[in-house]
Protein backbone atom coordinates (compact mmCIF):
# COMPACT_ATOMS: atom_id res chain seq x y z
CA UNK A 1 0.00 0.00 0.00
CA UNK A 2 1.23 3.27 -0.91
CA UNK A 3 0.67 6.30 1.21
CA UNK A 4 -0.19 9.49 -0.47
CA UNK A 5 -0.46 13.00 1.62
CA UNK A 6 -2.64 15.75 -0.60
CA UNK A 7 -1.44 18.76 1.55
CA UNK A 8 -2.62 21.75 -0.79
CA UNK A 9 -6.15 22.14 -2.59
CA UNK A 10 -5.71 19.88 -5.40
CA UNK A 11 -8.90 18.67 -8.20
CA UNK A 12 -10.94 16.33 -6.86
CA UNK A 13 -11.57 14.91 -10.36
CA UNK A 14 -7.79 14.83 -11.36
CA UNK A 15 -7.08 12.97 -8.63
CA UNK A 16 -9.79 9.95 -9.83
CA UNK A 17 -7.02 7.84 -11.35
CA UNK A 18 -5.38 7.73 -7.92
CA UNK A 19 -8.16 6.46 -6.01
CA UNK A 20 -9.62 3.85 -7.94
CA UNK A 21 -6.29 1.97 -7.27
CA UNK A 22 -6.38 -0.64 -4.43
CA UNK A 23 -2.95 -0.17 -3.55
CA UNK A 24 -3.02 3.73 -3.20
CA UNK A 25 -4.13 5.33 0.36
CA UNK A 26 -5.23 9.16 -0.43
CA UNK A 27 -4.76 11.33 3.00
CA UNK A 28 -6.27 15.09 2.01
CA UNK A 29 -5.08 16.97 5.11
CA UNK A 30 -2.68 19.97 5.62
CA UNK A 31 0.94 19.13 7.24
CA UNK A 32 0.49 20.53 10.29
CA UNK A 33 -2.98 18.31 10.56
CA UNK A 34 -0.74 14.86 10.03
CA UNK A 35 2.54 15.51 12.43
CA UNK A 36 2.39 12.27 13.95
CA UNK A 37 1.99 10.18 10.42
CA UNK A 38 4.18 12.44 8.46
CA UNK A 39 6.74 9.65 8.25
CA UNK A 40 4.40 6.75 6.81
CA UNK A 41 3.82 8.62 3.25
CA UNK A 42 5.44 7.37 0.20
CA UNK A 43 4.08 10.59 -1.89
CA UNK A 44 3.54 13.97 -1.57
CA UNK A 45 1.41 16.14 -3.61
CA UNK A 46 1.47 19.80 -3.36
CA UNK A 47 0.44 23.34 -5.09
CA UNK A 48 2.31 26.47 -4.27
CA UNK A 49 1.01 26.87 -0.53
CA UNK A 50 3.11 24.15 1.32
CA UNK A 51 6.69 24.37 1.56
CA UNK A 52 8.21 21.49 1.26
CA UNK A 53 11.51 22.11 3.48
CA UNK A 54 14.48 20.23 4.27
CA UNK A 55 13.17 20.19 7.89
CA UNK A 56 9.76 18.76 6.20
CA UNK A 57 11.74 16.19 4.62
CA UNK A 58 13.51 14.81 7.32
CA UNK A 59 10.41 14.19 9.09
CA UNK A 60 8.94 12.36 6.09
CA UNK A 61 11.44 9.34 5.90
CA UNK A 62 9.59 7.21 3.80
CA UNK A 63 9.29 9.43 1.27
CA UNK A 64 10.03 8.60 -2.46
CA UNK A 65 8.26 11.00 -4.54
CA UNK A 66 6.93 14.64 -4.52
CA UNK A 67 4.14 15.83 -6.87
CA UNK A 68 3.88 19.61 -7.71
CA UNK A 69 0.54 20.16 -9.18
CA UNK A 70 1.72 23.11 -10.94
CA UNK A 71 4.93 24.63 -12.46
CA UNK A 72 6.80 26.38 -10.24
CA UNK A 73 8.90 24.69 -7.71
CA UNK A 74 10.47 27.62 -5.88
CA UNK A 75 8.35 26.18 -2.87
CA UNK A 76 10.12 22.70 -2.89
CA UNK A 77 13.77 22.24 -1.72
CA UNK A 78 15.40 20.33 -4.76
CA UNK A 79 18.66 19.90 -3.24
CA UNK A 80 17.14 18.31 -0.22
CA UNK A 81 14.76 16.60 -1.86
CA UNK A 82 17.76 15.04 -4.26
CA UNK A 83 19.75 14.48 -1.65
CA UNK A 84 17.58 12.27 0.15
CA UNK A 85 16.79 10.15 -3.56
CA UNK A 86 13.24 11.68 -3.42
CA UNK A 87 11.92 12.22 -7.19
CA UNK A 88 10.59 15.35 -7.83
CA UNK A 89 7.93 16.36 -10.21
CA UNK A 90 5.94 18.82 -11.77
CA UNK A 91 2.88 19.58 -14.18
CA UNK A 92 4.65 21.77 -16.60
CA UNK A 93 2.10 22.48 -18.69
CA UNK A 94 -1.21 22.02 -17.58
CA UNK A 95 -1.96 25.72 -16.08
CA UNK A 96 0.47 27.70 -18.72
CA UNK A 97 -2.84 28.84 -21.07
CA UNK A 98 -4.63 30.01 -17.81
CA UNK A 99 -2.02 31.77 -16.30
CA UNK A 100 -1.40 33.41 -19.63
CA UNK A 101 -5.06 34.52 -20.15
CA UNK A 102 -4.44 35.84 -16.35
CA UNK A 103 -1.46 37.84 -17.54
CA UNK A 104 -3.16 39.15 -20.07
CA UNK A 105 -6.89 39.90 -18.46
CA UNK A 106 -4.36 41.78 -15.96
CA UNK A 107 -2.34 43.78 -18.24
CA UNK A 108 -5.85 45.02 -19.94
CA UNK A 109 -7.62 45.73 -16.50
CA UNK A 110 -4.31 47.71 -15.60
CA UNK A 111 -4.66 50.01 -18.41
CA UNK A 112 -8.10 50.84 -18.10
CA UNK A 113 -8.15 50.53 -14.32
CA UNK A 114 -11.10 48.21 -14.36
CA UNK A 115 -10.42 46.74 -10.36
CA UNK A 116 -10.66 50.47 -9.43
CA UNK A 117 -14.11 51.79 -11.71
CA UNK A 118 -15.62 48.47 -10.49
CA UNK A 119 -15.15 49.58 -6.87
CA UNK A 120 -16.11 53.36 -7.56
CA UNK A 121 -19.32 52.30 -9.03
CA UNK A 122 -19.45 49.35 -6.66
CA UNK A 123 -19.40 52.22 -3.89
CA UNK A 124 -22.60 54.20 -5.72
CA UNK A 125 -20.26 56.57 -7.90
CA UNK A 126 -20.34 57.38 -11.57
CA UNK A 127 -17.10 59.02 -12.17
CA UNK A 128 -15.96 58.03 -15.36
CA UNK A 129 -13.46 60.74 -16.54
CA UNK A 130 -11.56 59.20 -13.09
CA UNK A 131 -10.99 56.25 -14.92
CA UNK A 132 -9.21 57.35 -18.45
CA UNK A 133 -7.22 54.65 -19.63
CA UNK A 134 -4.88 53.61 -22.09
CA UNK A 135 -5.24 51.29 -25.54
CA UNK A 136 -3.29 48.39 -26.37
CA UNK A 137 -3.05 48.78 -29.77
CA UNK A 138 0.13 49.56 -31.32
CA UNK A 139 2.36 49.61 -27.61
CA UNK A 140 5.49 47.68 -26.85
CA UNK A 141 4.99 44.71 -24.87
CA UNK A 142 8.24 44.02 -23.10
CA UNK A 143 8.11 40.09 -21.89
CA UNK A 144 10.95 38.86 -19.78
CA UNK A 145 10.99 35.27 -19.43
CA UNK A 146 10.16 33.63 -23.10
CA UNK A 147 8.91 30.12 -21.82
CA UNK A 148 5.45 28.54 -22.04
CA UNK A 149 3.50 31.29 -20.55
CA UNK A 150 5.59 34.19 -21.55
CA UNK A 151 5.10 33.15 -25.75
CA UNK A 152 1.51 32.14 -24.33
CA UNK A 153 1.36 35.89 -23.66
CA UNK A 154 2.99 36.88 -26.79
CA UNK A 155 0.28 35.78 -29.15
CA UNK A 156 -2.16 37.58 -27.59
CA UNK A 157 -0.25 40.54 -27.37
CA UNK A 158 0.70 39.95 -31.31
CA UNK A 159 -3.82 39.68 -31.77
CA UNK A 160 -4.42 42.57 -29.88
CA UNK A 161 -1.49 44.95 -32.36
CA UNK A 162 1.59 45.10 -29.91
CA UNK A 163 4.87 44.67 -30.88
CA UNK A 164 6.43 42.18 -28.74
CA UNK A 165 10.18 42.65 -27.51
CA UNK A 166 11.38 39.56 -25.95
CA UNK A 167 14.17 39.22 -23.03
CA UNK A 168 15.15 35.70 -22.76
CA UNK A 169 18.74 34.48 -22.75
CA UNK A 170 18.17 30.87 -23.71
CA UNK A 171 15.89 32.07 -26.20
CA UNK A 172 16.84 31.27 -29.73
CA UNK A 173 16.46 33.32 -33.13
CA UNK A 174 14.68 30.85 -34.58
CA UNK A 175 11.78 30.50 -31.97
CA UNK A 176 11.73 33.78 -32.05
CA UNK A 177 10.84 34.27 -35.40
CA UNK A 178 8.55 31.84 -35.37
CA UNK A 179 6.47 33.28 -32.94
CA UNK A 180 6.95 36.63 -34.72
CA UNK A 181 8.28 38.75 -31.40
CA UNK A 182 12.14 40.21 -31.75
CA UNK A 183 15.33 39.20 -29.39
CA UNK A 184 16.40 42.21 -27.00
CA UNK A 185 18.86 42.67 -24.60
CA UNK A 186 17.76 43.48 -21.42
CA UNK A 187 18.71 47.09 -21.00
CA UNK A 188 16.70 47.66 -24.57
CA UNK A 189 13.68 45.81 -23.41
CA UNK A 190 13.44 48.11 -19.94
CA UNK A 191 14.28 51.32 -22.31
CA UNK A 192 11.59 50.51 -24.75
CA UNK A 193 8.73 48.24 -23.29
CA UNK A 194 5.27 50.22 -22.27
CA UNK A 195 4.55 47.45 -20.54
CA UNK A 196 6.24 45.14 -18.85
CA UNK A 197 5.53 41.54 -18.17
CA UNK A 198 7.86 38.78 -16.21
CA UNK A 199 7.41 35.07 -16.89
CA UNK A 200 10.48 33.84 -15.46
CA UNK A 201 10.97 31.22 -12.59
CA UNK A 202 12.31 32.32 -9.67
CA UNK A 203 15.78 31.68 -9.25
CA UNK A 204 19.17 33.70 -7.80
CA UNK A 205 19.54 34.95 -11.16
CA UNK A 206 16.12 36.40 -11.15
CA UNK A 207 15.18 37.48 -8.12
CA UNK A 208 14.98 41.20 -7.69
CA UNK A 209 15.89 41.31 -11.77
CA UNK A 210 13.53 44.00 -11.52
CA UNK A 211 15.29 45.95 -8.72
CA UNK A 212 16.00 49.85 -8.42
CA UNK A 213 18.61 49.97 -11.07
CA UNK A 214 16.46 48.21 -14.09
CA UNK A 215 13.41 50.53 -12.49
CA UNK A 216 15.71 53.57 -13.37
CA UNK A 217 16.12 51.88 -16.53
CA UNK A 218 12.30 51.53 -17.99
CA UNK A 219 10.11 54.39 -18.98
CA UNK A 220 8.56 56.68 -17.45
CA UNK A 221 4.69 56.29 -17.16
CA UNK A 222 5.84 52.18 -17.76
CA UNK A 223 3.17 49.16 -16.71
CA UNK A 224 4.58 46.66 -15.47
CA UNK A 225 3.03 42.76 -14.73
CA UNK A 226 3.77 40.07 -12.16
CA UNK A 227 1.96 36.63 -12.43
CA UNK A 228 4.83 34.69 -12.46
CA UNK A 229 6.88 34.69 -8.73
CA UNK A 230 6.82 37.39 -6.04
CA UNK A 231 10.17 38.64 -5.98
CA UNK A 232 11.52 38.77 -9.75
CA UNK A 233 10.32 42.37 -9.25
CA UNK A 234 11.65 43.77 -6.01
CA UNK A 235 8.65 44.97 -4.11
CA UNK A 236 10.76 47.25 -1.45
CA UNK A 237 12.37 48.46 -4.48
CA UNK A 238 9.26 49.46 -6.38
CA UNK A 239 7.54 51.81 -3.83
CA UNK A 240 9.43 55.29 -4.60
CA UNK A 241 8.92 54.28 -8.22
CA UNK A 242 4.88 54.67 -8.13
CA UNK A 243 5.23 57.50 -5.31
CA UNK A 244 7.28 59.62 -7.65
CA UNK A 245 5.25 58.27 -10.63
CA UNK A 246 7.63 56.96 -13.07
CA UNK A 247 5.56 53.32 -13.09
CA UNK A 248 2.34 54.11 -13.89
CA UNK A 249 0.42 51.03 -12.21
CA UNK A 250 1.75 47.72 -11.49
CA UNK A 251 -0.23 44.87 -11.35
CA UNK A 252 0.57 41.80 -9.45
CA UNK A 253 -0.72 38.09 -9.10
CA UNK A 254 2.10 36.97 -6.89
CA UNK A 255 4.18 38.66 -3.85
CA UNK A 256 7.30 37.55 -2.14
CA UNK A 257 5.32 36.54 0.78
CA UNK A 258 1.92 35.00 0.35
CA UNK A 259 -0.61 35.91 1.62
CA UNK A 260 1.27 39.67 1.20
CA UNK A 261 -0.48 40.75 4.78
CA UNK A 262 -0.52 44.82 5.23
CA UNK A 263 1.95 45.22 2.71
CA UNK A 264 2.64 48.72 1.76
CA UNK A 265 1.91 48.14 -1.95
CA UNK A 266 -1.36 47.20 -1.57
CA UNK A 267 -2.18 51.38 -0.45
CA UNK A 268 -1.14 52.48 -3.85
CA UNK A 269 -4.60 52.96 -6.21
CA UNK A 270 -2.85 52.06 -9.12
CA UNK A 271 -1.68 48.66 -8.03
CA UNK A 272 -4.22 46.17 -8.57
CA UNK A 273 -3.94 42.43 -7.27
CA UNK A 274 -5.36 39.17 -7.32
CA UNK A 275 -4.17 36.29 -4.77
CA UNK A 276 -2.11 33.83 -7.43
CA UNK A 277 -4.95 33.36 -9.36
CA UNK A 278 -2.74 32.02 -12.62
CA UNK A 279 -3.53 28.95 -12.51
CA UNK A 280 -7.08 28.92 -10.64
CA UNK A 281 -9.48 27.76 -13.27
CA UNK A 282 -11.61 24.80 -13.59
CA UNK A 283 -9.62 23.30 -16.89
CA UNK A 284 -5.96 24.17 -15.32
CA UNK A 285 -6.45 22.33 -12.20
CA UNK A 286 -7.88 19.38 -13.83
CA UNK A 287 -4.98 19.09 -16.07
CA UNK A 288 -2.22 19.64 -13.22
CA UNK A 289 -4.22 17.04 -10.82
CA UNK A 290 -4.45 14.71 -14.02
CA UNK A 291 -0.71 14.86 -14.68
CA UNK A 292 0.48 14.22 -11.45
CA UNK A 293 -2.14 11.92 -10.79
CA UNK A 294 -1.17 9.57 -13.61
CA UNK A 295 2.89 9.85 -13.14
CA UNK A 296 2.54 9.27 -9.61
CA UNK A 297 0.99 6.03 -10.61
CA UNK A 298 3.71 5.36 -13.19
CA UNK A 299 6.15 5.86 -10.27
CA UNK A 300 4.54 3.20 -8.41
CA UNK A 301 4.09 0.75 -10.97
CA UNK A 302 8.29 0.88 -11.35
CA UNK A 303 7.58 3.13 -14.45
CA UNK A 304 9.94 5.54 -15.90
CA UNK A 305 8.20 9.18 -14.88
CA UNK A 306 8.01 12.07 -17.61
CA UNK A 307 8.36 15.52 -16.12
CA UNK A 308 10.67 15.11 -13.33
CA UNK A 309 12.46 17.69 -12.23
CA UNK A 310 15.84 16.25 -10.82
CA UNK A 311 15.98 12.84 -13.08
CA UNK A 312 16.80 12.83 -16.99
CA UNK A 313 13.94 12.67 -18.64
CA UNK A 314 13.06 9.49 -19.90
CA UNK A 315 9.77 8.53 -22.52
CA UNK A 316 8.07 5.31 -22.18
CA UNK A 317 9.77 3.77 -25.25
CA UNK A 318 13.60 4.90 -24.50
CA UNK A 319 12.49 3.67 -20.84
CA UNK A 320 11.48 0.38 -22.47
CA UNK A 321 14.62 -0.36 -24.56
CA UNK A 322 17.24 0.65 -21.64
CA UNK A 323 15.20 -1.42 -18.89
CA UNK A 324 17.47 -4.66 -19.28
CA UNK A 325 20.55 -2.58 -19.29
CA UNK A 326 19.38 -0.36 -16.32
CA UNK A 327 19.46 -3.38 -14.33
CA UNK A 328 22.57 -4.78 -15.83
CA UNK A 329 23.84 -1.44 -14.56
CA UNK A 330 23.01 -1.56 -11.15
CA UNK A 331 24.41 -5.32 -10.91
CA UNK A 332 27.72 -4.69 -12.13
CA UNK A 333 27.96 -1.68 -9.73
CA UNK A 334 26.99 -3.71 -6.48
CA UNK A 335 29.25 -6.47 -7.17
CA UNK A 336 32.04 -4.03 -7.76
CA UNK A 337 31.53 -1.99 -4.75
CA UNK A 338 31.79 -5.49 -2.56
CA UNK A 339 34.15 -6.64 -4.06
CA UNK A 340 36.23 -3.56 -3.92
CA UNK A 341 35.58 -2.98 -0.45
CA UNK A 342 38.21 -0.09 -0.11
CA UNK A 343 38.20 3.59 -0.54
CA UNK A 344 37.81 4.23 -4.60
CA UNK A 345 38.20 7.42 -6.63
CA UNK A 346 37.21 7.07 -9.71
CA UNK A 347 34.53 4.58 -11.78
CA UNK A 348 34.71 4.65 -15.44
CA UNK A 349 32.19 2.97 -17.37
CA UNK A 350 32.35 1.50 -21.30
CA UNK A 351 29.25 1.09 -23.24
CA UNK A 352 29.62 -1.20 -26.49
CA UNK A 353 27.29 -2.43 -29.09
CA UNK A 354 23.90 -1.67 -29.25
CA UNK A 355 23.82 -0.34 -25.56
CA UNK A 356 26.05 2.59 -26.60
CA UNK A 357 23.47 4.16 -28.96
CA UNK A 358 20.57 4.62 -26.12
CA UNK A 359 20.40 6.84 -23.14
CA UNK A 360 22.94 5.93 -20.87
CA UNK A 361 22.64 8.59 -18.95
CA UNK A 362 20.11 6.55 -16.77
CA UNK A 363 22.30 3.47 -16.77
CA UNK A 364 25.34 5.18 -15.45
CA UNK A 365 23.18 6.80 -12.66
CA UNK A 366 21.68 3.22 -11.70
CA UNK A 367 25.00 1.73 -11.81
CA UNK A 368 26.37 4.34 -9.40
CA UNK A 369 23.23 3.68 -7.27
CA UNK A 370 24.59 0.22 -7.19
CA UNK A 371 27.88 1.07 -6.18
CA UNK A 372 27.42 3.84 -3.54
CA UNK A 373 24.46 1.89 -1.82
CA UNK A 374 26.82 -0.65 -0.06
CA UNK A 375 28.71 2.17 1.15
CA UNK A 376 26.31 4.79 2.76
CA UNK A 377 23.20 4.27 5.05
CA UNK A 378 20.96 5.97 3.62
CA UNK A 379 18.75 5.15 0.00
CA UNK A 380 20.92 5.67 -3.06
CA UNK A 381 19.08 5.76 -6.50
CA UNK A 382 18.91 7.51 -9.60
CA UNK A 383 18.13 11.13 -8.41
CA UNK A 384 20.73 11.33 -5.94
CA UNK A 385 23.65 9.07 -6.88
CA UNK A 386 25.43 11.80 -8.77
CA UNK A 387 25.47 14.08 -5.35
CA UNK A 388 26.31 11.05 -3.25
CA UNK A 389 29.05 10.29 -5.68
CA UNK A 390 30.32 13.70 -5.34
CA UNK A 391 30.25 14.38 -1.74
CA UNK A 392 32.70 11.11 -1.34
CA UNK A 393 35.39 12.58 -3.61
CA UNK A 394 34.27 9.63 -6.42
CA UNK A 395 34.66 10.99 -9.98
CA UNK A 396 32.89 8.76 -12.69
CA UNK A 397 32.97 9.23 -16.66
CA UNK A 398 31.71 7.22 -19.45
CA UNK A 399 33.24 5.82 -22.97
CA UNK A 400 32.06 4.34 -25.65
CA UNK A 401 33.44 1.65 -28.03
CA UNK A 402 33.41 0.06 -31.19
CA UNK A 403 34.66 -3.22 -29.73
CA UNK A 404 31.91 -5.80 -29.13
CA UNK A 405 34.11 -8.73 -28.61
CA UNK A 406 31.78 -10.85 -30.09
CA UNK A 407 28.78 -9.35 -27.59
CA UNK A 408 26.13 -7.82 -28.77
CA UNK A 409 26.28 -5.14 -25.94
CA UNK A 410 28.27 -5.32 -22.69
CA UNK A 411 29.01 -2.52 -20.01
CA UNK A 412 32.34 -2.55 -18.18
CA UNK A 413 32.77 -1.12 -15.00
CA UNK A 414 36.67 -0.13 -14.12
CA UNK A 415 36.97 0.44 -10.44
CA UNK A 416 39.94 2.70 -9.67
CA UNK A 417 40.98 2.06 -5.56
CA UNK A 418 44.20 3.35 -4.06
CA UNK A 419 46.55 0.02 -4.30
CA UNK A 420 44.28 -2.07 -7.12
CA UNK A 421 41.86 -1.35 -9.93
CA UNK A 422 39.11 -3.74 -10.85
CA UNK A 423 37.51 -3.98 -14.05
CA UNK A 424 34.26 -5.87 -14.00
CA UNK A 425 31.62 -6.42 -17.57
CA UNK A 426 28.55 -7.92 -18.27
CA UNK A 427 26.18 -7.87 -21.10
CA UNK A 428 22.48 -8.63 -21.17
CA UNK A 429 20.66 -11.18 -23.71
CA UNK A 430 17.59 -11.21 -24.60
CA UNK A 431 15.23 -13.91 -23.50
CA UNK A 432 17.75 -15.32 -21.20
CA UNK A 433 18.76 -12.81 -18.74
CA UNK A 434 22.37 -10.90 -17.60
CA UNK A 435 25.49 -12.41 -17.30
CA UNK A 436 28.70 -11.42 -16.00
CA UNK A 437 31.29 -12.19 -18.42
CA UNK A 438 34.76 -10.77 -17.23
CA UNK A 439 35.56 -10.78 -13.49
CA UNK A 440 38.86 -9.02 -12.07
CA UNK A 441 41.08 -9.83 -16.05
CA UNK A 442 39.82 -13.54 -15.94
CA UNK A 443 37.09 -13.97 -18.72
CA UNK A 444 34.32 -15.88 -16.81
CA UNK A 445 30.10 -16.79 -17.76
CA UNK A 446 27.61 -16.22 -14.58
CA UNK A 447 24.46 -14.83 -13.55
CA UNK A 448 24.70 -11.68 -11.49
CA UNK A 449 21.71 -13.04 -9.20
CA UNK A 450 21.48 -13.89 -5.18
CA UNK A 451 24.30 -15.14 -2.81
CA UNK A 452 27.05 -15.45 -4.55
CA UNK A 453 30.76 -16.59 -3.46
CA UNK A 454 34.32 -15.42 -5.03
CA UNK A 455 37.09 -17.59 -4.93
CA UNK A 456 40.55 -16.92 -6.22
CA UNK A 457 42.89 -19.68 -6.07
CA UNK A 458 45.75 -21.05 -7.59
CA UNK A 459 44.75 -23.45 -10.88
CA UNK A 460 45.49 -26.94 -9.38
CA UNK A 461 43.60 -30.11 -9.88
CA UNK A 462 41.18 -31.29 -6.79
CA UNK A 463 40.29 -27.71 -6.24
CA UNK A 464 36.87 -27.77 -6.93
CA UNK A 465 36.38 -30.78 -4.52
CA UNK A 466 37.31 -29.24 -1.54
CA UNK A 467 35.04 -26.31 -2.02
CA UNK A 468 32.32 -28.53 -2.36
CA UNK A 469 33.34 -30.09 0.58
CA UNK A 470 33.47 -27.36 3.26
CA UNK A 471 30.13 -26.05 1.64
CA UNK A 472 28.61 -29.53 1.92
CA UNK A 473 29.73 -29.89 5.56
CA UNK A 474 27.91 -26.91 6.26
CA UNK A 475 24.93 -28.19 4.88
CA UNK A 476 25.07 -25.33 1.89
CA UNK A 477 23.60 -25.82 -1.43
CA UNK A 478 25.70 -24.95 -4.53
CA UNK A 479 23.32 -23.83 -7.13
CA UNK A 480 25.87 -23.18 -10.21
CA UNK A 481 29.69 -23.04 -10.37
CA UNK A 482 31.77 -21.30 -12.70
CA UNK A 483 35.54 -21.44 -12.95
CA UNK A 484 37.75 -19.37 -15.35
CA UNK A 485 41.35 -18.75 -15.24
CA UNK A 486 43.87 -16.52 -16.71
CA UNK A 487 46.18 -19.48 -18.13
CA UNK A 488 46.55 -23.37 -17.41
CA UNK A 489 48.48 -23.23 -13.89
CA UNK A 490 48.08 -19.58 -12.75
CA UNK A 491 45.24 -17.33 -11.36
CA UNK A 492 41.89 -18.80 -11.52
CA UNK A 493 38.95 -18.41 -9.88
CA UNK A 494 35.09 -19.58 -8.97
CA UNK A 495 31.97 -17.87 -8.97
CA UNK A 496 29.33 -19.93 -6.84
CA UNK A 497 26.13 -19.11 -6.41
CA UNK A 498 24.54 -20.52 -3.40
CA UNK A 499 21.02 -21.23 -1.97
CA UNK A 500 21.47 -19.54 1.40
CA UNK A 501 24.41 -16.82 2.42
CA UNK A 502 27.78 -18.09 3.78
CA UNK A 503 28.77 -17.02 7.59
CA UNK A 504 32.29 -15.83 8.78
CA UNK A 505 32.82 -19.60 9.75
CA UNK A 506 32.05 -20.75 6.34
CA UNK A 507 34.64 -17.83 4.65
CA UNK A 508 37.54 -19.03 7.28
CA UNK A 509 37.08 -22.40 6.69
CA UNK A 510 37.23 -22.41 2.96
CA UNK A 511 40.50 -19.83 3.53
CA UNK A 512 42.27 -22.46 5.45
CA UNK A 513 42.17 -24.43 2.07
CA UNK A 514 45.93 -24.55 0.77
CA UNK A 515 45.88 -22.62 -2.97
CA UNK A 516 42.99 -20.67 -2.21
CA UNK A 517 43.99 -16.73 -2.14
CA UNK A 518 40.79 -14.65 -1.45
CA UNK A 519 36.87 -15.62 -0.10
CA UNK A 520 34.76 -13.25 -0.87
CA UNK A 521 30.88 -12.78 -0.45
CA UNK A 522 29.03 -10.97 -2.85
CA UNK A 523 25.38 -10.04 -2.83
CA UNK A 524 23.57 -9.33 -6.21
N1 LIG B 1 0.58 32.91 -11.18
C1 LIG B 1 0.42 31.62 -11.32
O1 LIG B 1 -0.51 31.05 -10.78
C2 LIG B 1 1.36 30.85 -12.14
C3 LIG B 1 2.66 31.21 -12.20
N2 LIG B 1 3.56 30.47 -12.93
C4 LIG B 1 4.93 30.92 -12.97
O2 LIG B 1 5.18 31.51 -14.26
C5 LIG B 1 6.57 31.44 -14.54
C6 LIG B 1 6.80 30.95 -15.96
O3 LIG B 1 6.29 29.64 -16.13
P1 LIG B 1 6.51 28.84 -17.51
O4 LIG B 1 6.34 29.75 -18.65
O5 LIG B 1 5.67 27.63 -17.44
O6 LIG B 1 8.03 28.44 -17.37
P2 LIG B 1 9.06 28.08 -18.53
O7 LIG B 1 10.12 27.29 -17.89
O8 LIG B 1 8.35 27.49 -19.70
O9 LIG B 1 9.65 29.48 -18.96
C7 LIG B 1 10.53 30.23 -18.20
C8 LIG B 1 11.42 31.01 -19.17
O10 LIG B 1 12.22 31.90 -18.41
C9 LIG B 1 13.48 31.97 -19.04
N3 LIG B 1 14.48 32.47 -18.12
C10 LIG B 1 15.13 31.78 -17.14
N4 LIG B 1 15.99 32.60 -16.51
C11 LIG B 1 15.86 33.83 -17.09
C12 LIG B 1 16.49 35.07 -16.86
N5 LIG B 1 17.42 35.22 -15.92
N6 LIG B 1 16.10 36.11 -17.62
C13 LIG B 1 15.17 35.97 -18.58
N7 LIG B 1 14.56 34.79 -18.86
C14 LIG B 1 14.90 33.74 -18.11
C15 LIG B 1 13.72 30.57 -19.52
O11 LIG B 1 14.67 30.52 -20.56
C16 LIG B 1 12.35 30.14 -19.98
O12 LIG B 1 12.19 30.37 -21.36
C17 LIG B 1 7.17 30.56 -13.44
O13 LIG B 1 7.71 31.38 -12.45
C18 LIG B 1 5.97 29.83 -12.88
O14 LIG B 1 6.17 29.41 -11.56
C19 LIG B 1 3.16 29.38 -13.64
C20 LIG B 1 1.85 28.98 -13.63
C21 LIG B 1 0.84 29.68 -12.86
O1 LIG C 1 2.08 26.52 -11.27
C1 LIG C 1 2.55 27.53 -10.75
O2 LIG C 1 3.74 27.86 -10.82
C2 LIG C 1 1.69 28.39 -9.95
O3 LIG C 1 2.13 29.42 -9.52
C3 LIG C 1 0.34 27.95 -9.61
O4 LIG C 1 0.31 27.89 -8.22
P1 LIG C 1 -0.91 27.18 -7.47
O5 LIG C 1 -0.89 25.74 -7.89
O6 LIG C 1 -2.15 27.86 -7.94
O7 LIG C 1 -0.66 27.35 -6.01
Amino acid sequence: MFRVLVSDAISEEGLAPLRTSAHIDIVQQKVSEVEEQLHTFDALLVRSATKVTEELLEKMTNLKIVGRAGVGVDNIDIDAATKRGIVVINAPNGNTISAAEHTFAMMAALVRRIPQAHISVKSREWNRSAFVGNELLGKKLGVIGFGRIGSEVAKRARAFGMTVHVYDPFLTKERAEKLGVSIHSLDDVLASADIITVHTPLTKETRGLLGTENLAKTKKGVYLVNCARGGIIDEQALIPFLENGHVAGVALDVFEQEPPGDHPLLAFDNVIVTPHLGASTVEAQLNVATQVAEELLHFFEGQPVTSSINLPALSKDVYEKIQSFYHLGRKLGLIASQFMNIPVQELSVTYAGTVADLETTYITRSLLAGFLQPRVASTVNEVNAAMVAKERGITYGEKFSDETHGYANSISLTVHGENKTFTIKGTHVPNYGDRIVHFDGVAIDFAPEGHLLYIQHQDRPGMIGKVGNVLGAHDINIATMQVGRQEAGGKAMMILSLDKPVDDAVLKALTQIADIETVKRLEA
